[in-house]
This record gives structure tokens, C-alpha cells and sequence, in this order.
């Protein structure tokens, strides 16, 4: 088994400081501010580029106000390191658009 597949406890997603980030049950789970659909658009083309990337892929829920983001390890039942790296990536996606998850 690689660390890749590992599935985290609750203290160790909590040490990876993902601001923004919740865990719900299995999963890390954030909700972006979008306020307009054609960014909530563009967030989602570029989430969906780096899922594609790493292989590795969110549930996401576009709407007109926000963008709903859930991650976890289908293979593993959890959250694993795949799931918090993508989880960073997808923060610096919204960052770059100038958008906020809701805390
Ligand atoms: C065959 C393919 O590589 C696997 O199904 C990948 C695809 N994307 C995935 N995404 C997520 N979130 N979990 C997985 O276990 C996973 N596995």
C-alpha cells in the first residue's frame, strides 16, 4: 500500500490546514462564492483540468451563486493525501479567480 492510498485520520486532515475545507464523514468537503455562473463555469473547466491531471476526481455542483466541491478516495473509502493535494490545488484555482470559499 503507498501513502497515496492511506486513508487519513481526522487529526492528520486537520494538520494539513486547509483553509476553507471541512471534513464531512469520508470526505473534505468546501463551498466557493462564485457569484456568477460563467465563473462558477471557469472554476469548474480548471478543477476538472487537474482532476484530469492527477487523475483523481471531485464530485462538483455548479450553480449560479457557488460551486460546491466534495473530495475523497473512492479506491480507499477515505481521505487520503490524493484528496488533500488536489483539495490545495483547487484553492489555488479559486484564488486565482479571485474567489472565496465560504467558511
Ligand atoms: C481507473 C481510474 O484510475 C480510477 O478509477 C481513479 C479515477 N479517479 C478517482 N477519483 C477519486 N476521487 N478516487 C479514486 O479512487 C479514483 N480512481
Amino acid at each position: 500500500m503507498t501513502d497515496a492510498q492511506r486513508k487519513l485520520s481526522a487529526a492528520e486532515v486537520a494538520e494539513a490546514g486547509l483553509t476553507g475545507w471541512r471534513q464531512a464523514g469520508e470526505a473534505l468537503a468546501a463551498t466557493f462564492r462564485t457569484r456568477k455562473f460563467s465563473t462558477g463555469l471557469e472554476l469548474v473547466n480548471r478543477i476538472g483540468a487537474s482532476a484530469e491531471e492527477a487523475n483523481h476526481h471531485p464530485d462538483l455542483t455548479l450553480t449560479y451563486p457557488e460551486v460546491g466541491v466534495t473530495l475523497s478516495s473512492h479506491d480507499v473509502g477515505g481521505i487520503t493525501s490524493r484528496d488533500i493535494d488536489l483539495a490545495r490545488t483547487v484553492s489555488g484555482h479559486a484564488a486565482d479567480l479571485g474567489v472565496a470559499a465560504a467558511e
